[in-house]
């Protein structure tokens, strides 16, 4: 069974990515490469590590006017990315042009609010909503958009599938229970991420900062599979 776990290699460290995606390779379904990454080894580092044969999702978090964002989507393409991010709040005509210039088999699912933000943050930003208001706005929108998904946090997956049954919903700021949160300030665990809804889980520091990433990936493996939203489907 491919699980829906995709390990986020925020390293610059070309040579170190690809050692690391190696050796959790059987316990992930995929790599997440994102502005770390690629601000350091550009398309021919992304090319170097999807030669190991996992789908990789970029997470570049494009977010411009629709001409900037349409034409860089289209200058991705050729990477053949399973998932492509923008962000949602570059708008309708954006997210539109987006989605045009991307490959068919590219999800584009937009980034709604952040999950290292909270209703203070968004308060700060000039947003008097809640976190879960937004990311439910937002959600309308780039499902209107004709977008295939969002980036949301565990705690708002479950509202998002419920208005939106056939939405692909990328879930970060995971924590398996007692880990370290970091900068995350909306976290599930990854199984219950799972059970709430989520299409695709990304976990980063959890795997790549512990001090065994392999048993680290293979325990969050492990209890995905245990998971009721994986046992009932099995
Ligand atoms: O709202 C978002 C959108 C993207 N991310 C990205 O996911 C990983 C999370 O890494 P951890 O080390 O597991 O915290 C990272 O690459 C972020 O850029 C996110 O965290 N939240």
């Amino acid at each position: 069974m491919t699980l829906p776990l995709f390990v986020a290699i925020d390293t610059p460290d070309l040579d170190g990515a690809a050692s690391l995606a190696d050796a959790v390779r059987s316990h992930v379904g995929g790599l997440k490469l994102g502005l770390e990454f690629f601000a350091a080894n550009g398309p021919e580092g992304v090319r170097r590590l999807a030669q190991g044969g996992l789908p990789v999702f970029l997470d570049l978090k494009l977010h411009d006017i629709p001409n900037t964002v349409g034409k860089a989507v289209a200058a991705l393409a050729p990477l053949a990315p399973a998932v492509l991010t923008v962000h949602a709040t570059g708008g309708r005509a954006m997210l539109e042009a987006a989605k045009a210039a991307a490959p068919p088999n590219c999800k584009v699912v937009a980034v709604t609010v952040l999950t290292s933000l909270d209703e203070a943050d968004l308060a700060e930003a000039g947003v008097a909503s809640t976190p879960a208001e937004q990311v439910a706005r937002l959600a309308r929108l780039t499902r209107s958009a004709g977008c295939d998904g969002i980036v949301c946090s565990g705690s708002e997956v479950a509202a998002a599938r419920e208005a939106w049954p056939d939405g692909y919903f990328v879930v970060p700021g995971l924590r398996p229970a007692g880990s370290d949160v970091g900068d995350q300030k909306r976290v599930l665990t990854p199984a219950e991420a799972l059970d709430r809804g989520a299409s695709l889980l990304v976990v980063g520091r959890p795997i790549t900062a512990a001090p065994d990433p392999v048993e680290a990936a293979r325990a969050i493996a492990s209890s995905l599979r245990q998971a009721p939203a994986l046992t009932a489907s099995a």
